[in-house]
């Protein structure tokens, strides 16, 4: 804790500095008053308001942070606060001269001799935490108290910025070239989703110029998920980008429609792109030798070989289907003209029928609603690209009435590519793109981000551990091949798990051989409260004792999930209603301040104080990769984990590895590639170095290679 003195003297800044913030703030507000006509006071308003906002708000820290180096010191704010004569006083976190305050390490100061982190209330500062390089240059550290104390600071349904806090490594992620498909891959909890979005907020500041608010879209999993950050970066003065769940990017049409795992991963495939251009191509028509068309009473013939021709340049060309269309019409129309008709007949409804015959309008709806309800209409699409199998399962009786169909969550992205193929677009592109979650997207979901892409300039976030569903990756290539190519690609790796206490941690961590043996688990940075609490109980009493877990949770104060598989969700929203607890459906994009009820799919990205998952093996048997699903619920907890379970706690017998112990034995190790080997030994050597001293380290090293050798 600082002494007094010291707080007096940093709050004496503090007051300074706001008292210099309100004073710009005034005075650009008096400038749009002062304005001469209404129309210039409408606009100075306008400009006023932004730049008001540029302050920040009136009841934040003016600073969270200070750097000294031996000649000066520098406060680093959410915003630039200038003085009277215009000098800044403090920096703005985006700006070049705050750079060093994230970067400087004991391992690299970068001239810095002291960080200081500011912890307030409103502008009063109840307290700060320096790290002193000069002192201890050379020796490596570990998570310093400021990032400590903001981890275990409780949470609620929304997420908070990191921006007093970020670390070294996640600043590099945060200001790397726009100019990248930038892959960020990390375990459960090391900020990828926060360094993604204080990535687009530095992005903005620093390419004011050419990148506005409005040309950069956030992409979710699913609606709880886009809420939980809603607040993220709108509170770093960023109101204008969009953030959409992933189904957001399809039309608005009747959800809900239930879809065969097998049938939603066909639909999920790239190959469904060209059964509907091929569906759609078979839409248009053969004319008849002469088409005879009755225009006000007089009959004009137009040999079926003039239209034929335009219909064959056409079909040849890429334009949208609604575009070629218009200029079949127009072709036509001209050809009735010349046969001496009046040239209004571009109106005429026998022109329209002919031309609706020949290249019918279509919608994106009716095109699939017409295509899955028709098995001819099915066969000639798939071509030879689909089996007869396939094509039954894509076949279902469509509505009555178009309006009446209902739409299944995999529909979605085939509507967006037909209405991409009919009338092209989409409308809004993007000049960057972030994707959250990604390891889980179809490729059929990615062609609908690909398509929103102006430039290729992309933020992809994703645990490949964590992959799970339809969908589930094992490599990342697997999702980038869809995007758009043209930057270049990284894929970065975050080391460092913030989220998750290492006694939570070290029991999730039992399923990784299962789950996603390639992965290199990440190093968690703190403690927790308690290890993880398991309660084995009898079926009938599991869903009592989870609510009752998770009552005694918020009666202390934290926020809990409770993560329960689907077959048990109905047990549990009855012992809630029995008990009388009031909760949220996290899975109706609703997360409450207190007990929220999710299912493991759906917790992805989101976290709690404490967490109660139940019956763990009914998770493991809830997904084809489902000790990977078991493994993102078991992750989510800040603080608590507790388990309630009739059956294993930690289920590890395989379902998702097939080789039996004899070809396990055989199985050729896995080739370490020298990026991989590379990582591996920085790995060890970071751990080491933290945790002994060098003269230890021979020592250490020879006990844990006696460890690893299995008995002869
Ligand atoms: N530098 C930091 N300072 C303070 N908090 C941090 C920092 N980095 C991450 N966190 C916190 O750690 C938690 C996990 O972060 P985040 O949700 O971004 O992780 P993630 O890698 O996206 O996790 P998941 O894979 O589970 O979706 C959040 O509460 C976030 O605010």
């Amino acid at each position: 804790m600082a002494s007094k003195s010291e707080i007096a003297e940093e709050q004496e800044f503090f007051d300074r500095a706001d008292k210099a913030r309100e004073k710009s703030r005034a005075a650009i507000a008096d400038a749009a008053a002062a304005a001469a006509h209404p129309a210039a006071a409408t606009h100075m308003r306008q400009f006023a308001k932004g730049h008001s906002e540029a302050l920040g708000s009136a009841d934040t820290a003016v600073a969270f942070g200070r750097m000294d180096d031996d000649e000066s010191r520098l406060y680093v704010g959410r915003h630039v606060i200038r003085d009277d004569e215009g000098e800044v006083i403090v920096v703005s976190w985006q700006a070049p001269a705050a750079e060093r305050f994230y970067q400087a390490s004991h391992h690299e100061p970068h001239g810095l001799t002291r960080k200081r982190t500011f912890q307030c209330t409103g502008n009063l500062i109840d307290d700060f935490t320096d790290i002193v390089f000069a002192q201890m240059a050379g020796d490596p550290a570990g998570p310093d108290a400021g990032l400590l104390r903001e981890l275990a600071r409780g949470r609620t349904g929304t997420m908070r910025d990191i921006v007093a806090t970020i670390q070294a490594a996640q600043f590099e992620l945060i200001r790397a070239p726009l100019e990248r498909m930038l892959v960020i891959e990390g375990g459960p909890g090391t900020g990828k989703t926060a360094v993604a979005l204080h990535r687009v907020a530095w992005l903005l500041f620093n390419h004011r110029d050419r990148l506005r608010s409005t040309d950069v879209l956030i992409v979710g999993p699913h609606p709880t998920f886009t809420r939980y950050i809603s607040t993220v970066l709108p509170s770093l003065g960023e109101d204008d980008v969009a953030q959409l769940d992933i189904t957001k990017l399809a039309p608005a049409l009747g959800r809900g429609r239930p879809e065969p795992p097998e049938v939603g991963r066909l639909k999920g495939q790239a190959r469904m792109a060209g059964l509907l251009d091929r569906a759609l191509s078979a839409r248009i028509g053969v004319p008849e030798p002469a088409e005879r068309l009755q225009v006000d009473g007089r009959f004009v013939t137009v040999p079926g070989a003039e239209i034929r021709d335009v219909i064959d340049t056409l079909k040849a060309d890429g334009a949208p289907y609604a575009h070629r269309r218009a200029r079949l019409r127009e072709a036509v129309a001209q050809m009735v003209e010349r046969r001496g008709v009046n040239p209004a007949v571009t109106r005429h409804t026998a022109l329209e029928n002919l031309v609706d015959r020949l290249w019918p309008q279509l919608t994106a709806p009716a095109l699939l609603r017409d295509l899955f309800s028709s098995r001819e209409r099915l066969l000639v699409a798939a071509g030879d690209e689909f089996t007869a199998s396939e094509i039954l399962q894509l076949r279902r009786r469509g509505a009555d009435r178009l309006t009446e169909e209902i739409w299944s969550r995999d529909d979605l992205p085939l509507l967006d590519e037909a209405e991409f193929l009919i009338n092209g677009g989409p409308q809004v592109r993007y000049a960057h793109i972030v994707v959250d979650e990604a390891q889980d997207l179809s490729p059929m979901q990615l062609r609908s981000i690909a398509r929103r892409s102006a430039s290729g300039s992309l933020t992809i976030l994703g645990d490949l551990a964590q992959s799970t569903g339809k969908w589930a990756r094992d490599s990342w290539d697997d999702v980038t091949s869809h995007l758009p190519a043209r930057l270049p690609r990284e894929v970065k790796t975050l080391r460092y798990g913030y989220r998750v206490p290492s006694q939570v941690y070290r029991f999730a961590a039992g399923l990784l051989p299962l789950a996603s043996p390639a992965t290199i688990p990440p190093e968690v940075v703190r403690d927790g409260p308690a290890e993880p609490a398991i309660f084995r109980v009898d079926p009938a009493e599991r869903a009592g004792r989870a609510v009752a877990q998770a009552v005694s949770h918020t009666n202390d104060g934290r926020f809990v999930g409770i993560i329960c598989p689907n077959t048990l969700r109905t047990d549990v929203e009855a012992a809630l209603a029995a008990n009388g607890v009031g909760w949220s459906s996290a899975d109706r994009g609703e997360l409450g301040n207190t007990i929220n009820l999710i299912s493991p799919q759906e917790s992805k990205g989101l976290e709690f104080d404490a967490v109660v998952v139940i019956e763990p093996e009914d998770i493991v048997a809830g997904d084809e990769r489902g000790h990977r699903l078991l493994y993102v619920a078991l992750t989510r907890p800040v603080g608590y984990l507790d388990i309630v379970c009739a059956g294993e706690p930690l289920p590890l017998r395989s379902v998702d590895v097939k080789l039996t112990k004899a070809e396990e034995a055989a199985a050729p190790a896995p080739a370490l590639d020298p990026t991989r080997l590379a990582w591996l030994a920085k790995d060890i050597g970071a751990r080491l170095r933290r945790h002994s001293p060098p003269e230890q380290w021979e020592e250490v090293l020879r006990e844990a290679a006696r460890l690893l050798t299995p008995p002869s």
